[in-house]
């Protein structure tokens, strides 16, 4: 069988932080960078009141992303981000399921698998965050954990909405704690869940699908990380907004 090598793939999740002014000059920094973007997938997720501002200054060949979204597409939802927003603003992606989401707003699998169905129902791409707590890691439940995180996704979604899904392996203890995971560590999950994807949804879909690596990236650590055979690019936080992400972008080349 012949297969198609993933185009790797670095997002930067600026989570809640930035103004008009620091924004405006990270978007500044990006579109001077000259990214290599025949080889990098490069999309970048700042906070909602932003998307207009940065999807209208960003260089057009790279992408801009929500980093949530709500799964109905108008009504008494007060607070929301409907999928046709994004798309009405040329917002063509969504982050959904990131760890911060499923733990300090009770997101629960089945409501990511939701969320993440409905997006892709409305023409967007995602990136489905999952991973587990340090306390799951250190007994032994990381691979029963991530399978219970993509169940309810391969439930979900048909074998060609994984076309337009990129899977974030993001482990809780890693995430601004300056702590990465291992190659090694990063790799064995990244395997572990394209082996499931063979299993429970398809071998095509478990070799095209995009498995990108999150958890205090930085410059330093990009290059090893991104030798793997299974990590196909990053979800960047603290290091997207600095300078740095340019050479995170480019850590395969
Ligand atoms: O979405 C990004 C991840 O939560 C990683 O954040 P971090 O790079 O600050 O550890």
């Amino acid at each position: 069988m012949t297969t198609t090598p993933r185009k790797f793939f670095v997002g930067g999740n600026w989570k809640m932080n930035g103004s008009t002014k620091s924004i405006q000059s990270l978007v500044d920094t990006l579109n001077k960078a000259n990214l290599p973007v025949e080889q990098v997938d490069v999309v970048v997720a700042p906070p909602a009141p932003y998307l207009a501002l940065v999807r209208s200054t960003l260089d057009s060949k790279l992408g801009v992303s929500a980093q949530n979204v709500y799964a109905a597409k108008s009504g008494a939802f007060t607070g929301e981000t409907s999928p046709l927003f994004l798309q009405d603003l040329d917002v063509h992606w969504t982050l959904t399921g990131h760890s911060e989401r499923r733990q300090y707003f009770r997101e629960s699998s089945e409501y990511v698998a939701e969320k993440t169905k409905f997006a892709l129902d409305q023409g967007l791409s995602v990136i489905a965050c999952i991973g587990e707590s340090l306390i799951e890691r250190e007994t032994g439940a990381t691979n029963t954990v991530l399978a219970s995180q993509l169940e309810p996704l391969a439930a979900a979604l048909t074998p060609a909405d994984w076309a337009r899904v990129v899977l974030a392996y993001e482990p809780v203890w890693a995430i601004g704690t300056g702590k990465v995971a291992t190659p090694a560590q990063a790799q064995d999950a990244h395997k572990y869940i394209r082996a499931w994807l063979a299993k429970h949804v398809s071998p095509a879909v478990a070799q095209a699908t995009r498995v990108i690596y999150g958890g205090s990236v930085t410059a330093g650590n990009s290059g090893e990380l991104a030798r793997m055979a299974d990590i196909d690019g990053f979800l960047v936080g603290g290091a997207s907004l600095k300078p740095e992400f340019t050479q995170i972008v480019k850590a395969r080349l």
